[in-house]
C-alpha cells in the first residue's frame, strides 16, 4: 500500500520567500510613515520667524505619542489580535493597509499649507491636534498591520527558517526607517514644505495596499494545500485564549521587555536629529543621517543574528546583550564627552547593534511560549504593552526638555542640552536588562527552549 504525503505550499521555499517579501514591503512602507516626521522635529518646533511651524517640544511630543492614542485608549490593539485570530490574516492585512492609508493623508493635510492656521484647543494647536488624530488612525493601522505581517510569517515559516524570515522582515521594515530619516529632510527642503514627504509615504502605502492583495491570493492557496495536508482547519479563537495567554508568567516578561527595551529606541529616535543637532553640531539638513545609521545597521545584522538563533539557538542570552548595549548607548550619549560627530556615528553603531540583537530574538521566541491559534492575541497584547511606552516616553521626553532641557544663547537663540532626556533613556534599558534575566532564568525553569535552535532536523 502506497501512501500519499501531500506537501503545503509553504514547503515551498519559492512560495514562502515571496510570501515574506511581498507582506515586508507592505509594512516596510507603513515604517516609512511612521518616522517620516522624526527628522523634522526640529523645523516643526523653530518658530514661524525662523521658517518652522512653532510647535513647542511639548506638542511634539504630543504628536510623536499620538501613534499609541488609538491603540491604548480604544483598545484597538487587542480588538485587531481577536479580528485576526478570528477573521484571518487576509481581511485584518487589508483593513489594516486602508487604516494606514487614511491616517497618512489626514496627517499629510494637517501640516500642510492647506490646514487653517492659529487655531488652539485645550492649549494645544488645533494642527498639532489634527496631524496626531491623522497619526492615531494610521498608528492603529501599522500597529494591526505589524501583528498581521508577524502571523503570516510564522504561518509560513514554521519549522523552517522562522527567525531568519522574521529578521528579514524587521530588516526591511527598518530600510523604511532608515529611507525616512535619509530622504524625508531633503523632501521638505527640496519641494518647500513638511508635508510632501508624508504625501510620499501615502503613495508609497497604497502600493504597499497593492501588494498585500496579491498575497491574499498566496495565502488562500496555502489555506487550501492545508486544508488537503491536514484534513482539517485549524481551530478558531476563542475568549479563553486571552486568559491563558496573559496567565503566562513567560508572555509578561517578554511584553515588559518589549516595552522597556523598546521605549529605549523608537521614542529616542523621535529626538536623535534633535540631538545631533545641539550635542553634535550636524547640519538640520543632514541632521537625520547618523540617526539612519540605526535602522540601516539592523538591515544586515537583525537577518544574520536571526539565522544564529535559527542554527544555534541562545535566543534568551541574545536578548540580555542587546539590552545591556542599549544601556551603554544612552549614558553615553547622556556623558558630556567628545561632542563630535563621528563619536555620535559610533554610538549609533553600536545602537544598532543592540537594535538587531533584541528584535531578531525576541520576536521568534514569542512562538516558544505561545501557540500558534493564541499567537495573534500574543502578538496583540506584547504591542499593546509596548504601544504604552511608544505613547507615553514622547510626550514625557518632549515636556522634560521643555521645561528642563530647553535654554536662550547669548544671541537670543534656543538651544537645546539632552542630558537629562538621555538619562531617561539609559534608565529604560537598564530595567529592560533586569527582565532579560528574569526571562533567561523563567526559560530554565519551564523549558521553554529559548536557548536552543529553531531549525529542526
Ligand atoms: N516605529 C514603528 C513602531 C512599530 C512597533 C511595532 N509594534 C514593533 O515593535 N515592531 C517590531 C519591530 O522591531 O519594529
Amino acid at each position: 500500500m502506497t501512501e500519499t504525503i501531500k506537501r503545503k505550499l509553504s514547503d515551498s521555499s519559492a512560495a514562502r520567500w515571496t510570501a515574506m517579501l511581498i507582506v515586508s514591503f507592505t509594512m516596510m512602507c507603513g515604517y516609512f510613515i511612521t518616522d517620516v516626521m522624526s527628522p523634522l522635529g526640529d523645523m516643526l518646533t523653530r518658530s514661524v520667524v525662523d521658517g518652522g511651524m512653532g510647535w513647542t517640544p511639548t506638542e511634539y511630543g504630543w504628536f510623536s505619542g499620538a501613534y499609541s492614542w488609538l491603540n491604548i485608549f480604544l483598545l484597538m490593539l487587542l480588538f485587531g489580535g481577536i479580528i485576526l485570530d478570528k477573521m484571518g490574516v487576509r481581511f485584518t492585512g487589508v483593513m489594516a493597509c486602508g487604516l494606514m492609508v487614511g491616517g497618512a493623508l489626514l496627517k499629510a493635510y494637517a501640516v500642510s499649507p492647506l490646514f487653517p492656521e492659529g487655531g488652539m484647543l485645550f492649549g494645544f494647536k488645533t494642527q498639532m491636534w489634527m496631524a496626531g488624530l491623522g497619526f492615531a488612525i494610521f498608528g492603529m493601522g501599522a500597529e494591526i498591520c505589524g501583528i498581521t505581517v508577524s502571523k503570516v510569517i510564522v504561518k509560513w515559516f514554521t519549522g523552517h527558517e522562522l527567525a531568519l524570515a522574521l529578521g528579514l522582515q524587521v530588516a526591511m521594515a527598518r530600510l523604511g526607517t532608515a529611507a525616512a530619516l535619509f530622504f524625508s529632510p531633503r523632501i521638505a527642503a527640496a519641494w518647500g514644505g513638511i508635508s510632501y514627504p508624508v504625501f510620499f509615504g501615502a503613495l508609497a502605502l497604497c502600493i504597499g495596499l497593492l501588494a498585500y492583495l496579491v498575497y491574499c491570493v498566496m495565502d488562500r492557496r496555502l489555506d487550501k494545500s492545508i486544508a488537503a495536508a491536514q484534513g482539517e482547519e485549524e481551530e478558531g479563537f476563542k475568549l479563553s485564549d486571552i486568559k491563558f495567554v496573559v496567565t503566562n508568567k513567560g508572555f509578561w516578561l517578554i511584553a515588559l521587555l518589549c516595552l522597556m527595551f523598546y521605549a529605549g529606541v523608537f521614542p529616542f529616535l523621535k529626538f536623535a536629529a534633535q540631538l545631533m543637532i545641539y550635542k553634535y553640531g550636524v547640519d538640520p539638513v543632514m541632521a537625520g543621517d547618523i540617526p539612519a545609521i540605526l535602522p540601516f545597521g539592523t538591515i544586515l545584522l537583525t537577518p544574520l543574528f536571526g539565522s544564529l538563533y535559527d542554527r544555534i539557538g541562545k535566543g534568551a542570552t541574545l536578548m540580555v546583550v542587546g539590552a545591556m548595549m542599549l544601556v551603554a548607548v544612552h549614558v553615553l550619549f547622556a556623558l558630556p564627552i567628545l561632542n563630535e560627530w563621528w563619536f555620535a556615528l559610533i554610538v549609533m553603531v553600536l545602537l544598532g547593534i543592540a537594535f538587531s540583537l533584541v528584535p531578531s530574538a525576541m520576536w521568534p521566541s514569542v512562538p516558544k511560549i505561545i501557540p500558534q491559534k493564541q499567537l495573534g492575541t500574543a502578538y496583540a497584547l506584547i504591542f499593546y504593552v509596548q504601544n504604552i511606552g511608544l505613547m507615553c516616553v514622547p510626550m514625557l521626553i518632549g515636556w522634560v526638555i521643555d521645561r528642563y532641557a530647553k535654554f536662550t544663547l547669548p544671541d537670543g537663540n534656543v538651544s537645546y542640552d539632552f542630558t537629562a532626556p538621555m538619562w531617561i533613556f539609559a534608565l529604560f534599558g537598564i530595567v529592560a536588562v533586569a527582565l532579560a534575566f528574569m526571562l533567561k532564568a523563567e526559560d530554565r525553569r519551564k523549558g521553554y527552549g529559548l536557548e536552543e535552535a529553531n531549525i529542526r532536523k
